[in-house]
This record gives C-alpha cells, structure tokens and sequence, in this order.
C-alpha cells in the first residue's frame, strides 16, 4: 500500500446518530485536501475518525505500515484556537514537546533530539522568545504559531489543520499558508476551512463533505459542482468568495 491511509466504505457518528455514510477516501504522500462542506456536515466528525477519537461506525481506516508507531499514527493535528484552554498552566516548550507525549510515556522524559526539535521549530517560526512563557499569555497568532510548533514536532506524515482561517492573526494566516506549501514537499495535508477561495488558492484537492464525502480531484470547483456535491457555496462560506478562483461551467 503506496498510500498513507484509505478511509473504506466508513460509516461515523455518534450514539447510533449516523453522521457520515459510505465514506471513502485515499490520502497519498502528495496530498493537499482542502475539506469543505456546510456546517453540521460531519467535516469534525471525520476528523475525529482520522485521529482515532471516534470509531467508525461501519466499514474502517487503514492505516499504511509507515503511519503506524505502536498505538501511535503518525498524524499532525492543529485544532482550532477557541478550542484550547488558555488557562492551563503550561509553558509554551512544554505545549510544543507536548506533540512528542506517547513517546515519552515510554521513558519518562524527553531525549535531547526531542528537545532539540522542539527547539528548532520555535526558532523557525520564529517564537524562540516566547519558551518559558504560559500559553494564558499569548495573543491568538502565537498561540497558532505554538500549535503548529507541537503538531510537527513528531515528523508527521500527514497533518491535519481544522479551521484555520479562524486566527485572529491576518499575518499568520498569510504566513501559514505559505508554510503549508513547502511542508507539503514532506507531508500529506488535510486542510479544514469554510473559506472556499483559501482552499481553491492553496490545495490540490477537494473533499466536500455532508452526510458523505465527494473527492474532487482538482482544486477547480465551480458552484454547479459543489451543488451536485450537496455543498452550495452559500452554505458553506461565510465571508466574500473571491470568484475568479471557482471555475466558470462553460470551462
Ligand atoms: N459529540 C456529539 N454527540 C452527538 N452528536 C454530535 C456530536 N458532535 C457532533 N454531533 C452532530 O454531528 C453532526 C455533524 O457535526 P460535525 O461537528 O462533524 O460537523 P461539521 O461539518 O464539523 O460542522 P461545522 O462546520 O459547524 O464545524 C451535527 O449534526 C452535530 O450536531
């Protein structure tokens, strides 16, 4: 299996409450998958499936050799901001090497790679500054900035990003999308976002998810499409869509 994983005719959900049906998806080494759909859609739900929060209901995931360490999936996750607790006590090297925790429930601590690693990505984001400060203190840009730091500290494979487009820093944003780009030449991404002219601009693919999930296997989409997909535009985005990024249908 050359792929990372394949998603096999998976059902998901939630106390018999089926939220996604006859899912199928590959996600290759190369892969940028911009994942869209309209709210209550299930966009959250296959992520938790994908990160092994939630079992599928139906059908299954699997996993290539490559992505599997132990109980461990070889998976980056950058959740959305307003889904952290900013009160926790806890140092900004201590939320990076946090991404490396299932290692270090082996041994206790962390190796010097590991801290040296952590080290690095603060200094590439250019956060080094911010080591020894408690999360609670930062503004939501250098929050994103810390998160990213812990999502990669553990090589992914693939990374995962939900709801991005939500930072309150513009800058980062911009910057973000940049990064995306070059750390795709290592990884797999999987890109959450209601922001259909980021993902038309950044990824290769899209999966539009509602009840189940289309791939499209360009990052072209015009509007007649995401209808037939059961993802009208309207739906689906909450600010202005840049339109000359959508595919005109007589194209
Ligand atoms: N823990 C849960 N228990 C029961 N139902 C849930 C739970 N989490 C989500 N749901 C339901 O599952 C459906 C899909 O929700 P999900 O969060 O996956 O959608 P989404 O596409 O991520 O939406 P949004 O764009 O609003 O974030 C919704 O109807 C939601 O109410």
């Amino acid at each position: 299996m050359e792929s990372l994983l394949e998603i096999r005719n998976m059902s998901a959900g939630y106390d018999k409450k089926v939220v996604l049906s006859d899912v199928n998806l590959t996600v290759n080494p190369e892969d940028f998958i911009g994942v869209i759909g309209p709210n209550g859609g299930g966009k959250t739900t296959l992520l938790k499936t994908l990160l092994g929060l939630l079992p599928p209901i139906k059908g299954e995931i699997v996993f290539n050799e490559s992505m599997r360490e132990g109980d461990h999936h070889h998976i980056g996750y950058l959740p959305q901001v307003n889904r952290i607790d900013k009160k926790f006590p806890i140092t900004v090297f201590d939320v990076v090497r946090s991404g490396l925790m299932s290692r270090k429930r082996l041994t206790g601590r962390y190796s010097r790679e590991e801290n040296e690693r952590a080290s690095y990505l603060l200094e590439e984001m250019g956060i080094s500054a911010l080591r020894k400060k408690a999360v609670g203190e930062l503004s939501g840009g250098q929050l994103q900035r810390v998160l990213l730091c812990r999502a990669l500290v553990n090589r992914p494979r693939l990374l995962i990003l939900d709801e991005p487009n939500t930072y309150v820093d513009n800058q980062f944003e911009r910057e973000l999308y940049e990064r995306l780009r070059i750390l795709n030449k290592d990884m797999a991404i999987l890109l959450v976002s209601h922001d259909v002219g980021t993902i038309t601009t950044y990824v290769k693919t899209i999966a539009c998810v509602n009840r189940t999930l289309h791939y499209h296997p360009s990052n072209k989409i015009s509007t007649e499409q995401l209808a037939a997909y059961e993802c009208p535009i309207q739906i689906i985005s909450h600010g202005q869509i840049p339109h000359t990024v959508l595919m005109q249908h007589d194209h």
